[in-house]
């Protein structure tokens, strides 16, 4: 099957939630559908995504830039985000291929205001300076109670002998209202955003992010073509 972009800029989607919602998971299997659809997909994350970025990711991750305060943390994402757009993200989109990214600018908005700091005109304006037009075409956002997501995170950790990260660790009334952010977004830009109930097992929450990327970014294809198959509407079906 040819692609159904092939030719012009690619299609940007990234994912977005709290702790443990299975955003890394989906990603890999959203970049496999689409690579099987013929497409060039760019799978990456953020904080990081390029090595200058990376390196960023792992100074705030590891809560050695907390003694900064909140609005320099705000930069750094900042920083990481620029050197991710520049390096990787803006080329991808430029040769045709489909970036999916784990996290994006909504984390800043979610997070960084959740953390009260800096105010939300501040982190608005951020925003345009650092991403400007290079907005994502879809933001998948993985709803789940934060208990939930909190656990799997934690099992996930136990699995890897890894230390909690620098958000983990908050009182779980940030969790609460972290989640309220993020749903906050999709209700303010519906025309961006799908809400993904991200309480299911892996393969259904697949099948619901598929049927979004479809909806939204395949079937009304720009060359009027449309790109489901048989077997996407069977997937959708058995739901
Ligand atoms: N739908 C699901 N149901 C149960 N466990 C899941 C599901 N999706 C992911 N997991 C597991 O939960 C943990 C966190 O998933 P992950 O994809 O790493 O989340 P995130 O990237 O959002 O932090 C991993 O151990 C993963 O295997
Ligand atoms: C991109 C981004 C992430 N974050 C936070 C969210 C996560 O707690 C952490 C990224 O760590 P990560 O281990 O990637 O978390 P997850 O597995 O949940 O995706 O950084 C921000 O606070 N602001 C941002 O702009």
């Amino acid at each position: 099957m040819s692609a159904p972009f092939a030719s012009g800029r690619g299609l940007f989607i990234t994912l977005e939630g709290g702790e443990g919602v299975g955003k890394s998971t989906q990603m890999r299997l959203l970049a496999a559908r689409l690579e099987a659809r013929g497409l060039e997909v760019v799978a990456t994350r953020e904080p990081g995504g390029s090595p200058k970025a990376e390196a960023i990711r792992e100074a705030i991750l590891s809560g050695r830039t907390k003694f900064l305060g909140p609005m320099a943390e705000a930069l750094l994402f900042s920083a990481a985000r620029i050197d991710h757009l520049d390096s990787l993200i803006r080329p991808a989109l430029a040769r045709g291929a489909w970036v999916i990214c784990d996290r994006f600018s909504d984390s800043t908005t979610a997070y960084q205001g959740a953390t009260g700091e800096p105010e939300p005109a501040v982190l608005r304006a951020l925003e345009r300076v650092v991403v400007g037009g290079d907005r994502p075409d879809l933001t998948l956002i993985l709803d789940l109670p934060p208990e939930v997501g909190l656990a799997r995170a934690d099992v996930r950790r136990r699995q890897r002998g890894e230390v909690t990260d620098r958000f983990e660790g908050e009182a779980p009334a940030f969790h609460r209202d972290l989640r309220a952010r993020f749903l906050a977004i999709a209700a303010a830009e519906p025309d961006r955003c799908v809400v993904i109930d991200a309480d299911a097992p892996v393969e259904t929450v697949g099948d619901r992010i598929w049927k979004a990327v479809d909806e939204r970014l395949l079937s009304p294809a720009k060359d009027g073509t449309s790109a489901s198959t048989d077997e996407d509407a069977a997937a959708e079906s058995d739901e």
